[in-house]
């Protein structure tokens, strides 16, 4: 078993990056990209036809991204006076990367973690718009739109990318879109929060890459948050309870508003591997229990969420399902239940409830979403 501190990120897997061969990671033959700004340095994916999606390369030593999107809105995205931020110091690794069985590497912790602890910060490395359309012969098999989007990031983030590994059958995908489908997490750039005047379509999802935080795995009881903060473009892993050294730090790769058999379909569909966490290990009658407080949960923040004008629910049912998100760790769940709750209290003049909710919701997001959550900007 190797191990190896976090910190000492792109050191895990050397062998696997062979410099030489991936400085030309597309051959000449099949490159279709040509610069078409030098500061910023913006590169068009695909010379061949208009409007083709971009690589907007973001500053070394401050990002050192490439961002991936239609031209327009790299050009807003490059003005971003983000970029000229330091993404600030991780916190001192609590964790280390290991192997363990049946889950390829994960993060294990070195010491004691505590709940509402910041665990790791960090800049994606590759951040594109989901749903980007590319030429038909630049597919997953050939992996020439991503080799190419990769080719001017500098060796070190390159070589972070390459450590990654891919759960997609090789004779299928090539390994670069098969590491990023593997490895990408969800980014919000649009939270209304953004870190420019311009705010990019709210109903277009990005995914972001991480070199360390994409080594995260998952548990339907998860005991960190993966959290995106657009205001300093990191994506950043808060402990949600306290965790002891030795314990693996886990987060959700799907929304655990959904019963066992939808989240394990889920899971097996989109990152190829059947969930045996704890929530999924427990015995059928247990699962029934655990599935219909999930529903209610679902159904609870359905009702809350989209609406100016919530329904009037009664204060000790709102405890109940609180202390059914506590039971599950369903901690942003938690988190909005609070919130909401105290916006109905508010809505039908319940003022010290709303109140006592509303300072309770702000420390739920302050532990699961830090300080900056775009949550207690509201
Ligand atoms: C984002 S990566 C996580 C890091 C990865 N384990 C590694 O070695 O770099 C996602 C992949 O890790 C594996 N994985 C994550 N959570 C798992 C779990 N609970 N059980 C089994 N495999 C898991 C799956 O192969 C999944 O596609």
């Amino acid at each position: 078993m190797t191990e190896t501190r976090a910190s000492e990120r792109g050191r895990y897997l050397t062998t696997q990056f062979d410099s030489s061969s991936e400085v030309r990671l597309v051959p000449r033959s099949a490159d279709t990209t040509r610069i078409i700004s030098e500061d910023p340095l913006v590169v068009i994916g695909d010379t061949r036809y208009e409007g083709a999606p971009c690589f907007l390369y973001l500053p070394p030593g401050q990002a050192d991204t490439v961002f991936v999107d239609y031209l327009d809105n790299l050009r807003a995205v490059a003005r971003w006076p983000v970029w000229s931020h330091s993404p600030g110091t991780p916190p001192e690794a609590a964790f280390s990367i290991r192997e363990i069985p049946g889950k390829g590497k994960g993060m294990i912790a070195r010491r004691a973690i505590k709940g509402g602890e910041l665990i790791w910060s960090e800049r994606p490395i590759y951040a594109a718009r989901r749903t980007l359309t590319c030429a038909s012969d630049q597919t997953d098999a050939n992996g020439i739109f991503y080799r190419a989007a990769l080719q001017k990031l500098s060796a070190a983030s390159r070589r972070a990318f390459f450590e990654l590994g891919s759960a997609y059958p090789q004779s299928e995908f090539d390994v670069v879109p098969g590491i990023l489908n593997t490895n990408c997490l969800e980014i919000s750039i649009s939270d209304g929060d953004s870190p420019g005047d311009h705010d990019p379509d709210p109903h277009d999802s990005f995914a972001g890459l991480f070199p360390t935080l994409s080594r995260a795995n998952h548990s339907c009881r998860p005991s960190a948050n993966y959290y995106f903060s657009v205001r300093s473009f990191t994506g950043q892993l808060w402990a949600t309870e306290d965790i002891s050294p030795g314990e693996e730090i886990t987060i959700t790769y799907t929304p655990l508003t959904a019963p066992r058999m939808e989240r394990r379909a889920f899971l097996a569909r989109t990152r190829f591997f059947l969930c045996s966490c704890p929530a999924c290990a427990i015995p059928t009658s247990q699962a029934e229990t655990s599935d219909r407080r999930r529903i209610v949960i679902c159904e609870l923040l359905a009702r809350l969420q989209h609406t100016q004008y919530p329904p009037r629910i009664p204060k000790e049912e709102l405890e109940q399902i609180l202390e059914w998100a506590a039971a599950e760790r369903m901690m942003v769940e938690y988190a909005k239940v609070l919130l909401f709750g105290s916006q109905v209290f508010t809505l039908y003049g319940e003022r010290e409830a709303a109140a006592e909710w509303a300072a309770r919701a702000r420390s739920a997001f302050r532990m699961v979403e830090g300080e900056w959550s775009h949550h207690l900007s509201r």
